[in-house]
């Protein structure tokens, strides 16, 4: 759906120059939510400007759904655009117009009669949740409920793409959270494709199928959430994974000596998650397991858990049960051996 190839773009600032997206491929499947994380300055609010060519890049191609964004301009470039919805941090409402307003204001812009455009309103309304809200101004409203009307302004003309901007960035995390679902019920009712970007890991893991780990206007990383979550290869994504673990370490258990006291990462993922593996391992292999540290969350749809587990036993015993784990499908980290 859209296709970035070889993207680069430089600032001139009288006579520095500065990268901020260097050779970017990059693919975003029709119907997925895409997720681009990274610090401030990595360059997300360049990258995500390029889809629509808010921002035209220095070199490279962009292509949304088989058009080349970049070779346009003009009248055709403002067409195609209207098939590119964007939302943004600040909202970016009118302030002198209401909720209705601003919902109808691309309508209008698009020429479309009045009857059709009034229609469309009120299921955009529904669709948001503020059916009651049409006749409010903007700050007649919480931040939560602004986001809302972006969200309608920006489906107005049925969009096959939406853009965010740092959507959530503004708002706290219960808002943030009916927002993501928001979005999420949008995707799945509409077909719609969604890119978005954002330096927290929780909007990456609560609705992203896939992410792609920015830094330095480069990408480091580019995966399944579940991947990249799980088995974070480059510091910066390890950093954003940091964000959602429980820092605190683990407890080591006193009732063995060090020497036998050997350490392990367990990492299971969907049905797994609820198999008693090691109730099973711990038969089988007739060793020990204590739990020193555990997590069950849910990245997106899919529940997933990690264990820090102690194999209480000689080396030949330890070496034993990490591979019954794998043997059952689980994925093993050994922290240390005893
Ligand atoms: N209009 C501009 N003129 C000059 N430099 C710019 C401009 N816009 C962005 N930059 C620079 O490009 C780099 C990438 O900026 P960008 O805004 O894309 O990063 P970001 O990841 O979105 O950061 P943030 O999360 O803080 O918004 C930064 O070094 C920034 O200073």
């Amino acid at each position: 759906m859209i296709q970035l190839s070889n993207v680069s773009k430089t600032y001139q600032v009288g006579d520095r120059s500065i990268a901020a997206l260097r050779n970017i491929d990059l693919t975003v499947n029709k119907g997925e939510i895409f997720g681009i994380i990274g610090h401030s300055g990595a360059g997300k609010s360049t990258l995500i400007r390029t889809i629509n060519v808010l921002e035209q890049p220095t070199g490279g191609q962009v292509f949304v759904d088989g058009v080349e964004m970049t070779a346009l301009n003009g009248r055709r470039l403002q067409q195609e655009r209207s098939s590119i919805g964007m939302i943004f941090q600040h909202f970016n409402l009118l302030s002198s117009a209401t909720v209705a307003d601003n919902i109808a204001f691309p309508l209008r812009l698009a020429k479309q009669q009045p009857g059709a455009v009034e229609r469309r309103v009120r299921e955009l309304l529904q669709l948001v949740g503020l059916e009651e809200h049409g006749a409010k101004y903007p700050a007649q409203l919480s931040g939560g409920q602004k986001q809302r009307v972006g969200i309608a302004r920006a489906l107005a003309t049925s969009p096959k793409v939406l853009l965010c901007d740092e959507a959530t960035s503004a708002l706290d995390p219960q808002t943030t959270n009916s927002i993501l679902a928001l979005l999420l019920d949008i995707n799945r009712k509409l077909h719609i494709t969604i890119v978005l970007i954002t330096h927290e890991m929780h909007v990456i893991r609560s609705i992203c199928d896939r992410v792609a780990v920015i830094d330095g206007g480069k990408i480091v990383e580019l995966g399944p959430v579940t991947d990249v979550f799980l088995k974070p290869q480059h510091p910066t994504t390890r950093e954003f994974v940091e964000q959602l673990s429980d820092s605190s370490e683990p407890l080591q258990a006193a009732s063995s000596p060090a020497h036998e006291r050997t350490i392990v990462r367990i990492t299971y993922l969907g049905e797994q998650t609820y198999a008693p593996i090691l109730y099973e391992t711990m038969r089988e292999a007739s060793v020990p397991l204590v739990i020193l540290q555990g997590t069950i969350s849910r990245i997106k749809d899919t529940p997933y858990g990690q264990m820090v587990v102690e194999i209480q036993g000689g080396r030949a015993d330890a070496e034993e049960t990490v591979a019954l784990l794998r043997s059952r499908g689980l994925d093993v980290e050994v922290i240390r051996y005893g």
